[in-house]
C-alpha cells in the first residue's frame, strides 16, 4: 500500500518536476536575455524603455511610426533614438548632421544591410528580395557590380541621354491632365512608369490601364504599405523571426510571403523579351549582354530590371502628387512660379531642361517638394555597420539596424525653419542655410547607398513640375456652393513610400495661348514617342498570382 502510494506520488511529481525545470530554464533565459538587452541599452543612444522579448514593439503606433520616432528624439533631446524591435536595437537618425556623420563620413562602415551582417531583417531581406537584389544586398564586390550595372542604365551620364524622352513624356502628362484633370494621379503614374519602361525595356506605357500599372505598381504599393515597422504583421516577424519559418499555408500571418523563391521572376522574362525583340536600345539588352561576363543569375537580372519599376516609378509619381498638394495648400507659390515662367519662357512654348539655369524659383519649388514631403519617408532600407563602432561615446554594435528618418530630418526647425510650410524661397541662393547635402535635402538617402536613380528622378521632376506650373494655375476644388474644399497637408498613406491620400483639385490653363501650346506640343510628342509603342506577352499576375 505504502509502495503504491509512493509510486503515485512519483507519477504525480515527476512530470511536474520536468515542467518546473523547463519553466525555470525559460525564465532564466528570458532574464539573462533581458539583462543582455539592458546592458547593451546602457551603451546605445537613448530611447524608450524596452520590455523583455518584445522590446518597444508594442509602444509603436498602428501607423506612421516615423512621427513617433521623431517625437521620441525631441523628447529625449537626442539626434539618434534607439528603438528595440523585439530583442534587436534599431537606431533612428532624426537629424541630418548625425546621419551624414555616420552614413557618409563613415560610409566604409555603414553601407551594408542589417540581415547580411548579423541581425535579422526578415521582411525586407529573407522574405523579400534577399541577396540577389541591389536594394537589400550586403555591401561588397557583388553590390559594387550591381551599382555599376544600374548606373549604366540610370547613372548621371546615362540620364543626360534621356532628356529628350523625359521632355516628350512630360509634354504628354500636361496634355493628359488638360484633357482629363480628374485622373491626374493616374497620369502621373503612367508618366513615371513609362519613362522607366522605355529606359528599361524599350517600351512605352501609353495608358494608365496598362497591366504594368494596374498590376505591378499596385503590387509595389501593397509591398510599401506592408513594410512599415510596427506591431502588426508582417513587420511583427522582425520581432519574432521564428514565425517566418512556418510554411505559408499554415501561417496566415505570412501575408502571402514565403521563403521559397523562384529564380526566374516576371521581370526576368520581361527583360529577356525586351533584350530579344525591342527595336530600341534599352537596359535589358545591356543586362543580357553583360550578364555572362559577370555570371549574373536569373534572379539578379530580374532584380536589376525590376528595380526600375520598384524603386523608380511610385517614388516619382508620389512626389508629383505631393507637389500638387503643396500648390493647393500654399497658393502664392503658383503665382510666383508663373511670374518667372512667363518672363523667361513666354506662352508660345513650354519650358525645357535647357531653361533650368534661368528658372531659380522653379528649381526651388522642386527642391522644396522633395524636402517638404520626402516620399521615402524613412530613407528606404536600413543601413548597417560592418564592424562595431563608437559615435559620441555611444557603442553601436556591428549589424545594428541604422535608419535615416527623413520625416524627422526634414522637419528639423534649425535646418528648416517653419518646416511644415511649403517655402521654396528657402532654396534661393540668398536664403540657403548650411546643410550637409549640396542640394539642401536628403530625400535620396545617404552615403554609398544613396539612390541610384537620383539624377533621373531630379531631371524628371524638374521638367514635369516646371511644365505643370507653366500650364496650369493649380487650385483647390470647389464644392456645390462654389467654396474651396480644404486640403489636409497631413493626410498621407502609411506606406514606406508615402503619398497624399486622394484629393480633388482644379487645373486651370494659364491662358488660351498656353492651352493651344499644350495641345500642339502634346500631339507632337505623341508622334515622336511612336517609336516606343509596343506590346509584351507577359503579365505580372500570371507569375505572382500563382505563388
Ligand atoms: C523621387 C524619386 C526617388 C526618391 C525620393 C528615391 C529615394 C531613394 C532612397 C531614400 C533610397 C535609399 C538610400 C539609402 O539606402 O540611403 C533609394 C535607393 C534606391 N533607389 Fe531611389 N528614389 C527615387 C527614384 C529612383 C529611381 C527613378 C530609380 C531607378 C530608376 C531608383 C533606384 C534606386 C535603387 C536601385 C536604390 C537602392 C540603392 C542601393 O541600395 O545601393 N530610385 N532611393
Amino acid at each position: 500500500m505504502l509502495v503504491d502510494y509512493t509510486l503515485e506520488l512519483e507519477d504525480l511529481f515527476a512530470p511536474r518536476g520536468i515542467l518546473y525545470s523547463i519553466v525555470g530554464l525559460g525564465i532564466f533565459a528570458i532574464v539573462a536575455d533581458y539583462v543582455r538587452m539592458l546592458v547593451l541599452r546602457s551603451r546605445l543612444p537613448p530611447g524608450p524603455f524596452p520590455w523583455p522579448i518584445v522590446g518597444n514593439t508594442f509602444q509603436l503606433p498602428d501607423v506612421k511610426p516615423w512621427i513617433t520616432f521623431d517625437i521620441w528624439a525631441r523628447e529625449l533631446q537626442t539626434p539618434i533614438v534607439t528603438v528595440w524591435i523585439g530583442r534587436n536595437p534599431t537606431l533612428w537618425l532624426n537629424e541630418s548632421w548625425a546621419a551624414a556623420d555616420l552614413l557618409e563620413k563613415r560610409a566604409n562602415v555603414y553601407s551594408s544591410r542589417p540581415r547580411q551582417v548579423r541581425r535579422p531583417m526578415v521582411v525586407f531581406g529573407e522574405l523579400g528580395t534577399g541577396d540577389n537584389n541591389l536594394v537589400t544586398m550586403k555591401y561588397g564586390d557583388r553590390w559594387r557590380l550591381h551599382r555599376k550595372l544600374t548606373h549604366h542604365g540610370v547613372g548621371v551620364q546615362a540620364v543626360k541621354g534621356y532628356s529628350n524622352l523625359q521632355e516628350l513624356e512630360s509634354r504628354r502628362v500636361v496634355a493628359d491632365v488638360l484633357n482629363d484633370p480628374a485622373e491626374y494621379v493616374m497620369h502621373f503614374e503612367r508618366y513615371a512608369a513609362s519613362v522607366v519602361s522605355i529606359i528599361g525595356f524599350g517600351r512605352r506605357i501609353n495608358s494608365f490601364k496598362d497591366p504594368i500599372i494596374t498590376e505591378v505598381i499596385a503590387a509595389m504599393h501593397l509591398a510599401a504599405a506592408l513594410n512599415v515597422p510596427g506591431k502588426s504583421f508582417p513587420m511583427l516577424l522582425e520581432t519574432f523571426p521564428f514565425l517566418s519559418y512556418f510554411p505559408r499555408r499554415l501561417a496566415p500571418w505570412m501575408r502571402g510571403m514565403s521563403r521559397r523563391r523562384s529564380s526566374r521572376g516576371f521581370f526576368f522574362f520581361l527583360a529577356k523579351e525586351a533584350a530579344e525583340t525591342s527595336p530600341n536600345p534599352c537596359f535589358a539588352q545591356h543586362l543580357f549582354e553583360a550578364g555572362p561576363n559577370h555570371q549574373l543569375n536569373d534572379e539578379e537580372i530580374s532584380g536589376l530590371a525590376g528595380n526600375l519599376f520598384g524603386a523608380g516609378s511610385d517614388t516619382t509619381s508620389s512626389s508629383l502628387i505631393s507637389f500638387v498638394l503643396a500648390i493647393c495648400a500654399f497658393p502664392s507659390v503658383s503665382a510666383q512660379a508663373w511670374e518667372e515662367l512667363r518672363r523667361v519662357v513666354g506662352e508660345d512654348r513650354s519650358p525645357t531642361l535647357d531653361d533650368q539655369d534661368s528658372l531659380p524659383y522653379i528649381r526651388a519649388v522642386v527642391a522644396e517638394t522633395l524636402r517638404w514631403r520626402p516620399v521615402a519617408v524613412i530613407g528606404g532600407q536600413p543601413h548597417a555597420p560592418i564592424e562595431d563602432d563608437v559615435y559620441n561615446g555611444y557603442h553601436i554594435p556591428k549589424g545594428t539596424w541604422v535608419q535615416a528618418n527623413l520625416w524627422g530630418i526634414h522637419r528639423n526647425s534649425t535646418d528648416f525653419p517653419s518646416p511644415d510650410k511649403f517655402k521654396p524661397e528657402r532654396y534661393l541662393a540668398e536664403n540657403r542655410l548650411p546643410y550637409p547635402h549640396r542640394q539642401g535635402y536628403s530625400s535620396f538617402g545617404f552615403g554609398r547607398r544613396v539612390c541610384s536613380g537620383q539624377a533621373l528622378a531630379e531631371q524628371g521632376l524638374f521638367i514635369t513640375i516646371a511644365r505643370l506650373l507653366w500650364a496650369f494655375d493649380i487650385k483647390k476644388a470647389l464644392d456645390e456652393d462654389g467654396k474651396e474644399i480644404d486640403v489636409d497637408i497631413n493626410s498621407y498613406t502609411n506606406g514606406l513610400n508615402m503619398r497624399p491620400t486622394e484629393f480633388p483639385c482644379r487645373f486651370i490653363p494659364r491662358s488660351a495661348k498656353v492651352q493651344e501650346t499644350i495641345l500642339r506640343e502634346g500631339a507632337e510628342a505623341l508622334d515622336e514617342l511612336q517609336v516606343y509603342e509596343g506590346e509584351t506577352k507577359y503579365r505580372a499576375s500570371d507569375f505572382w498570382g500563382k505563388k
